[in-house]
């Protein structure tokens, strides 16, 4: 274990500093499809009496009108970030009829890519912007890789732990350099060990051959219907899942933030000679994306972790970051697991936490140029074969066997929860530390070959399993209605929303042209 994370750990350990690990802040994003009671992608549009899309604080959509977003508020208590996720999809089952909300990652049967509903936000600058910008994700990576879903894990360390590491350090930067420095450092980590994530959490070894659009592939048929890889974890973070191969080059530095906000602005700013081809407009002069560039916004970046901060109304993620630095991560590339109904669980939060808070106390030096292709070589390795016996990974001039790299990081980690349990009390932390290691020891523990068991007991396909795991969790939803009281805040904050997206419709004085090339110029 490095001395740095010991000395670190040490320091935290202080009961005067002990507090501060029970604050860390959490607020998870679930998306979900809606299906008609046949599995099928729903054609309607986002429910009106879920509130507007545009505007809701808890309710909108992703890519696709049918595909729902559910965004939590901020809570230091994991627990209560999942309760309140579970509210949401509890209220969401009282305005959907017989639509359902599809648990996987990996879509249901798709219609033809003309036919996926790209979201709708209504005729408002802001509104259309969001629709164009998605028109501009089909233009570039299709529909289809667009209606994966995923769940998004937010995630900060106090405030107070800050200013006490910079001390400790010596570190004369201003605080807020010093902070954005500090995850800057938790993003290299990440980078480093995420692989272990995929291993741990992967829930999408195996998809319906749809999807795939007749694309030629390497995966092996399950049954008449269903494309998988035996020992695959996440095919929705392999190069076939929610990736795209024109930002391959695009890997942005991270050895601090300014090098990696000039790596993204470059990025917004530069034209893709195959996109400009595609040109903005089509020959009638509807909009067919927002520009020609590498990436159309910020967002189109499709990174495992974004550091992130809070935006100001209108205010650009990059504006934000460059303005007052980080202030939180967020982890995009974990996988919704189909056998829980919210797709995450306490156990994966407190695993999850205790593995962040390693990554930003560890030692993080710089990657060096072999270290970055290692680290994106062994996390496609682990979604597409991370349950392969035997299988090895890249760490510097060597290969290490996964399981080894797993225990000994494991064990480091594990002093990480042990801190936590320490200061918030119990065992849950080490009690979800030994699920995971439970999985490395025997990988049919693994979500991802739980699915595949579990297709391969009941003869089901892909889509079949998924519609029973749809319709079991419905019912887990429906069957426990919220208060009265909790409804009551949910429709007041669906009738706000829906005021609040006329009340920007009826501002609007800007014509749209104007309005977008403002928005592209915002960013200098
Ligand atoms: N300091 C913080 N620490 C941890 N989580 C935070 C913090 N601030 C905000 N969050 C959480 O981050 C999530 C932000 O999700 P939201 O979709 O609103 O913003 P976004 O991800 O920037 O938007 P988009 O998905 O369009 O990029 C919420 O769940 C929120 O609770
Ligand atoms: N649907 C994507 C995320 C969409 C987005 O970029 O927010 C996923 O599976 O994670
Ligand atoms: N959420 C995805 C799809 S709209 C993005 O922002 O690119």
């Amino acid at each position: 274990m490095s001395d740095l994370l010991s000395h670190r750990l040490a320091l935290l350990a202080e009961h005067s500093n002990l507090p501060l690990l029970r604050q860390c802040l959490h607020g998870i994003e679930r998306e979900c499809l809606r299906v008609d009671s046949h599995g099928q992608l729903a054609l309607t549009p986002h429910p009106s009496m879920l509130g507007s899309a545009l505007t809701h604080p808890h309710i909108t959509t992703d890519y696709s009108e049918a595909l729902l977003e559910f965004i939590t508020g901020t809570a230091s208590d994991p627990q209560q970030t999942l309760d309140e996720l579970d509210a949401i999809h509890r209220f969401t089952y009282t305005r959907l009829q017989d639509e359902l909300l599809w648990s996987p990652s990996m879509p249901c049967p798709l219609p033809d890519e003309a036919d996926i509903p790209i979201a709708e936000y209504g005729r408002s600058n802001v509104g259309r912007l969001k629709h164009v910008y998605r028109q501009g994700l089909a233009l570039r990576y299709g529909k289809t890789m667009q209606c994966i879903a995923g769940i998004h894990y937010n995630f900060s360390l106090a405030e107070g732990i800050w200013p006490l590491l910079q001390a400790d350090d010596g570190d004369r930067r201003s605080p807020q350099a010093y902070q954005s420095s500090r995850y800057i450092a938790l993003i290299r980590n990440f980078r480093r060990y995420s692989w272990l994530l995929m291993y741990l959490f992967g829930a999408s070894p195996a998809l319906d051959k749809g999807f795939l659009r007749g694309r030629p592939h390497q995966l092996e048929q399950l049954d008449a219907d269903t494309l998988y890889l035996p020992y695959a974890t996440s095919l929705r973070m392999s190069d076939l899942g929610y990736q795209n191969n024109a930002q391959a080059g695009l890997t942005p530095c991270y050895d601090d933030l300014d090098s990696y906000t000039e790596s993204l602005h470059a990025a917004v700013s530069t034209p893709y000679p195959p996109y400009a081809a595609l040109g903005i407009k089509d020959a009638a002069g509807n909009w067919r994306q927002l520009n020609t560039n590498v990436l159309q916004i910020e967002n189109e970046y499709y990174s495992n972790i974004r550091p992130k901060r809070v935006t100001a109304t209108g205010e650009r993620p990059l504006q934000a970051l460059r303005a007052r630095g980080i202030q939180y991560i967020e982890v995009r590339c974990l996988d919704i697991n189909p056998f829980l109904p919210l797709g995450i669980d306490l156990a994966e939060a407190r695993f999850l936490d205790a593995f962040l808070l390693f990554c930003a106390l560890d030692e993080s030096p710089c990657l060096a140029a072999c270290e970055c292709g290692a680290a994106t070589d062994n996390f496609l390795r682990v979604v597409n074969e991370g349950r392969r016996p035997g299988l090895t990974l890249r760490r510097g001039e060597q290969e290490v066997g996964l399981q080894q790299w797993a225990g000994e990081l494991l064990e480091r980690i594990g002093l990480v929860a042990a801190q936590l349990d320490q200061s918030l009390g119990g065992e849950g932390h080490a009690q979800a530390l030994a699920e995971q290691r439970a999985k490395v020891a025997d990988s049919r523990l693994t979500p991802s070959a739980q699915v595949l068991q579990a297709m391969r007991d009941t003869g089901e396909s892909f889509t079949r399993f998924a519609m029973r795991q749809t319709l079991r969790h419905a019912e887990y939803f429906r069957s426990r209605p919220l208060p009265d009281g909790a409804l009551a805040r949910f429709e007041q904050a669906a009738r706000e929303s829906l005021q609040q997206q006329a009340a920007i419709e009826a501002a609007d004085s800007q014509d749209f042209d104007s309005f977008v090339e403002q928005y592209q110029r915002s960013l200098g």
